[in-house]
């Protein structure tokens, strides 16, 4: 479904609800199959989350995960250690290319027994659950947090407990501590030190516990991008959220404080509110938040200003090549993109081209990150239903602040 946004005006006040974070969701429902004292809330209302939901309580041996690249990590580790269980983990085309070599070797390390149904180091993955009787391992750290993430949240049931030793540059920390500290917080014993990461074994049963997860900020994302090509005054209230979040990507707060996004924390709500136009060229290395990338550069295409954003090597590996993508859609509209592997550069310039159709590339984050592009232009976003891979009422919230969409 291809839909149209008419050049648009938000209201000058709205509130919008969005539902957990799908990251912190797929650790605790996977947590939750280990731990069943758990009782979580505000759990994300994502395709991922109900995937990895409905996965996790199967009886099938054929699980799809379609285009969720967590719930394939974790879960994966997890059918490693469920004994006597064989499973096939597959998923879309496209998670047939996203890789997860390093994840299987640290597990086949550790004892565990998968087979590559189709290409070697990527999905589907045959996975033959059995006790995993080693504890300690080693692996690449640069390509994906996610595989660190899967082998920590199983490994307080392995039998000794789990030593990571991490190689080379950490990609995606905030994940990881994310990991940690969901695990601190059900009384999972573990710490990070150098770059060794050590997770006690745990067979009793938990204090029973009820978590309520934080709204998501890499969807509270498009709002800063919205509010900073809004007119002056604008704000956008967005419910649950704190200031100290375990989520990597609440560095959005200090990032659009370069836009004149001042964000005000009240009684578990954020407030944005645009407060002034400063328009300075960016320059930002999103090595720990690489999920904000493709709405900061149509924030500064937007505004017509340059941006330098670095640490982008995983973007390769994500639902598309994120940095093929937004080159091609940046310059249909009119703009200047260079990129290399693992950075771009957005050149300053005032054009932006008239109902242009930006293509998805069934990638999430490529239909919500240009939409704010309809404060300044008509578009048309093809395969608009690509948003419920982490926020299914997108759309509809739009709506409700002003926008017009077809
Ligand atoms: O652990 C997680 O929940 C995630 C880790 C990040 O992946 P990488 O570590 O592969 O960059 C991020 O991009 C992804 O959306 C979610
Ligand atoms: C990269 C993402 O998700 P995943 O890797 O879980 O598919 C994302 O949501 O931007």
């Amino acid at each position: 479904m291809h839909i149209t946004l008419h050049k648009s005006k938000i209201a000058k006040q709205s509130s919008i609800e969005i539902t957990g974070s799908k990251s912190e969701s797929n650790r605790l429902l996977l947590l939750k199959a280990l731990y069943p004292e758990l009782t979580l809330k505000n759990v994300s209302n994502s395709d991922d989350s109900n995937l990895m939901t409905t996965a996790l309580s199967a009886s099938s041996n054929l699980i799809d995960i379609s285009h969720a690249g967590t719930a394939m990590r974790f879960l994966t580790a997890y059918f490693s250690t469920q004994e006597g269980r064989t499973i096939t983990l597959t998923g879309s085309q496209r998670m047939k290319e996203r890789p997860v070599q390093v994840l299987v070797e640290a597990l086949r390390e550790l004892g565990a027994n998968i087979e590559y149904l189709e290409n070697e180091g990527c999905p589907p993955l045959k996975i033959y659950g059995k006790k995993l009787n080693k504890c300690r391992v080693s692996l690449k750290a640069n390509v994906s947090s996610q595989y660190i993430s899967a082998l920590l949240l199983v490994a307080s049931k392995l039998e000794n407990g789990l030593e990571l030793t991490l190689e080379g540059e950490i990609t995606s920390v905030p994940y990881i501590n994310m990991t940690l500290s969901l695990l601190d917080e059900i009384g999972v014993e573990a710490s990070f030190i150098g770059n060794v990461i050590t997770v006690k074994p745990n067979t009793a049963k938990l204090k029973p516990k009820t978590l309520v997860v934080e709204s998501d900020w890499s969807s509270a994302s498009y709002y800063f991008s919205i509010l900073a090509i809004s007119p002056l005054g604008s704000e956008i209230t967005l419910s649950s959220y704190k200031e100290n979040s375990l989520q990597g990507d609440s560095v959005l707060v200090d990032i659009y404080k370069h836009f004149g996004i001042a964000t005000v924390f009240k009684d578990n709500k954020m407030t944005l509110i645009k407060e002034s136009s400063p328009l300075k060229p960016l320059a930002v290395d999103l090595k720990d938040a690489p999920d904000i990338a493709q709405t900061i550069a149509v924030t500064c295409f937007a505004l017509g200003i340059a941006c330098d954003l670095t640490g982008l090597h995983t973007l390769k590996i994500k639902e598309t090549d994120r940095l093929v993508a937004l080159k091609n859609e940046i310059e249909k509209l009119g703009g200047k993109v260079a990129i290399t592997d693992k950075s771009l550069h957005l050149s300053a310039s005032n054009q932006i081209n008239d109902m242009v159709s930006i293509g998805t590339y069934h990638d999430h984050r490529m239909a919500m990150a240009f939409a704010p592009l309809a404060l300044k232009t008509n578009l048309i976003i093809e395969d608009a239903g690509v948003v419920s891979k982490s926020y299914p009422s997108f759309w509809e919230d739009l709506k409700r602040m002003g926008f017009e969409i077809t």
